[in-house]
């Protein structure tokens, strides 16, 4: 009567369950096995694991189990550190990208009356839907912090991730002697015009065309997002001064090379460059941006819709 309410658990259980002896023949073959795997128990049993399943990772798996009969200890695996033993499918409309059953798996010893293992149970757990349900989890997060990086009229980077990235570039340059970087700041020339004679919703858009507009011309590297307003701010790492110039003056050209369009409207548009290094010995972000900035201002005193290179006597005038 045990042995049959032990067979029928056996068999019921949705559970995989198979076991093996030392040469890894199978000794055991559950009823879940036979479902996932289309092998019956009669051709599984006293067959061997590896040559009934070439695909399996043998290596691995017989050092696994030559563990648990030599510790005599349970062994387990997660899905985490390898999502699965068997390539079973899984059918069901939402797998999250995973084409087969996620599994867990439990290796327990098996002790004859003098203490021996002489076999190895392996317990085999489908794990997919909490597998799924991490990994959903995982993206959410993800877009969620990518989302609180971003600004939300422009989608380029905001002002929290540009100070959070500048920060992480000091440190960068004092670890590694070689690294510099430089900074581009701009600002639209007399947005507030725009603003007034087109509405706030057309001042809106011309926002969003620059920040399309100068994507288009950087490199992978480039870090750009919208700093205030109508204020935009660039760093560009292992740059120098005159590279930076280039690149300021490549994104005053594309600004103001044809008009944006807002529905019937055309609205001119220019802007304004300041450009700046970051040196070895600089641990001040801060002092970086400011001279930027001080050299955004000379060239709207100038006359904007150009780019000054931060220069000491800036600071005197
Ligand atoms: N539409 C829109 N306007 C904004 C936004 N943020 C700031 N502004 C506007 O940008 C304008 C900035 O005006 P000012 O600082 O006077 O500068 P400006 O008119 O560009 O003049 P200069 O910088 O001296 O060339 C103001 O009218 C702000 O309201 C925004 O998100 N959307």
């Amino acid at each position: 009567m045990q042995q049959k309410l032990c067979d029928f658990i056996v068999n019921e259980v949705n559970v995989g369950i198979f076991s093996l002896d030392k040469s890894h023949r199978i000794l055991l073959w559950n009823r879940f096995m036979v479902q996932h795997s289309g092998i019956r128990a009669e051709q599984a049993i006293g067959a061997n694991l590896f040559e009934l399943f070439p695909e399996l990772p043998q290596k691995w798996l017989s050092k696994k189990i030559e563990s648990v009969f030599v510790l005599k200890n349970f062994a387990f695996t997660s899905w985490e550190q390898r999502p699965y033993l068997f390539k079973f499918s899984y059918h069901r409309p939402i797998t999250g990208g995973m084409d087969f059953m996620q599994q867990n798996t439990t290796f327990m010893p098996v002790r004859n009356e003098s203490g021996e293992v002489d076999a190895v149970i392996v317990n085999l757990f489908d794990v997919t839907d909490n597998a799924i349900a991490q990994n959903l989890l995982q993206n959410a997060m993800g877009k969620l912090e990518e989302f609180s990086n971003r600004d939300g009229l422009t989608g380029i980077y905001n002002r929290r991730y540009l100070d959070m990235r500048f920060t992480q570039e000091l440190e960068r340059m004092s670890r590694y002697q070689a690294a510099f970087f430089t900074v581009i700041l701009f600002d639209l020339d007399r947005f507030k015009l725009v603003n007034d004679r087109y509405g706030h919703i057309a001042g809106d858009e011309v926002l969003r065309v620059v920040a399309s507009r100068v994507l288009t011309i950087l490199r992978d590297t480039d870090i750009f997002g919208r700093y205030g307003g109508e204020e935009f701010l660039l760093l560009l790492p292992q740059t120098d001064l005159a590279g930076a110039e280039i690149a300021a003056e490549r994104i005053r050209e594309i600004l103001c090379s044809s008009p944006v369009q807002v529905g019937e409207t055309k609205i001119q548009i220019s802007a304004s460059l300041g450009v700046s290094a970051c040196h070895s010995g600089c641990s001040n972000p801060q002092q970086v941006i400011e001279e930027a900035d001080l050299a955004l201002y000379a060239s709207k005193q100038n006359g904007r819709n150009r780019t000054t290179v931060f220069s000491a006597d800036l600071r005197e005038s």
